[in-house]
């Protein structure tokens, strides 16, 4: 069996080796080797049945892993009550954590910090300290009921972090909320890694995980098929590409187009004179291009050079689906 070297996973905010999950014949983990080192916010990616949940659930010991070993901070974590201070330095937030309807704001998470065994006056300190982040110091009388959705998943946030833990656990957060109630919750995750928290965010929400990760994981039928820092991901499979707009002489683009060396293919987008190069130049070619086409005496009323979206990277991995 591999020896973890505690030099090593110093560094290393989550380290695990061989990790495996099996329910009867299904294996929902597979021998997964997963590293995340401290101070990162890491993202989660897979198709639904991948492994997400069952992996988070594993690395915040409420599920028993049916091999392998998990590190956290170099320390072994186990079900049993061997380490009762590691389990305290976890947050976890669930995709599916009701909230109790029947109280407001401030006794639920009153309720939380109790059974954290946080006492007054670090109690009602820290409440309000997390009221203040999640922005609903207002709302703290209100019935939880009366909530929003956004403003319920703040809450949420704000009971799993009552405790000042240093590696968080977020199971698809942004899930089902509004466009606005996402850019909420993503400052928030920014305002806690800026406060040195490590965060592991699962999210079908891709673009949610390229503003906020440093790294991604990949999953795929219970494999971590690419783990890597986002820059990486970019820079090996995110094709660089160009729209145009054209008011005339399309024969001439055209025909420049397929003499130009730095673009590999090319369509025409339904919309007249727009088009679409796949472009595999640096950013000074593509202005040689631009220049090329002017000169020609073609009217270019647009001209983009873009990196594709993580959302186009993964598609482009061609993911397979467990359910
Ligand atoms: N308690 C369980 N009993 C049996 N099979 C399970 C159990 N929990 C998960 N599985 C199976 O393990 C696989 C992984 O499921 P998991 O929920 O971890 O995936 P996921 O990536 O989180 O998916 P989703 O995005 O839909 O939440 C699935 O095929 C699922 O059916």
């Amino acid at each position: 069996m591999m020896q973890p070297e505690t030099t090593l996973n110093r560094e290393l905010a989550i380290a695990t080796h061989g990790l495996t999950k099996q329910f009867d014949r299904q294996i929902a983990i597979n021998d997964l080797d997963l590293r995340v080192e401290a101070g990162e916010v890491y993202g989660l990616i897979g198709p639904n049945g991948a492994g997400k949940t069952t992996l988070i659930r594993m690395l915040t010991a409420v599920e028993e892993p049916t091999a392998g070993e998990i590190y956290l901070f170099g320390d072994r974590l186990l079900r049993d009550d061997s380490n009762p201070k590691l389990k305290q330095r976890l947050g976890y937030l669930p995709d599916d954590y009701p909230l109790y309807d029947d109280l407001n704001v401030w006794d639920y998470l009153d309720y939380f910090a109790r059974l954290y065994g946080l006492k007054n006056p670090r109690r009602r300190e820290r409440i309000y300290e997390i009221l203040e982040l999640i922005q609903l110091a207002e709302k703290r009388h209100s019935p939880i009921t009366t909530l929003s959705r956004g403003m319920k998943q703040r809450l949420s946030l704000a009971r799993t972090i009552i405790h000042e833990p240093i590696l968080l656990f977020l199971d698809e957060p942004v899930s089902g909320l509004d466009p606005i109630a996402r850019m909420q919750f993503r400052e928030i995750i920014k305002i806690l890694q800026e406060a040195g928290m490590t965060i592991l965010i699962s999210s079908h929400v891709l673009s949610d995980l390229a503003e906020l990760c440093s790294s991604v994981g990949i999953m795929e039928l219970g494999f971590l098929i690419e783990s890597t820092s986002l820059q990486d991901l970019y820079q090996r499979l995110a094709s660089p590409y160009i729209t145009l707009k054209a008011l005339n002489n399309l024969d001439i683009l055209k025909a420049e187009l397929n003499n130009c060396p730095w673009v590999s293919s090319w369509e025409a987008l339904p919309e007249n004179g727009h088009f679409r190069l796949h472009f595999c130049g640096t950013p000074e070619n593509s202005a040689t291009l631009l220049r090329t086409l002017v000169q020609s005496g073609i009217a270019i009323t647009e001209f983009t050079l873009s990196q594709e979206d993580l959302e186009s990277i993964f598609l482009k991995m061609g993911h397979k689906q467990a359910s």
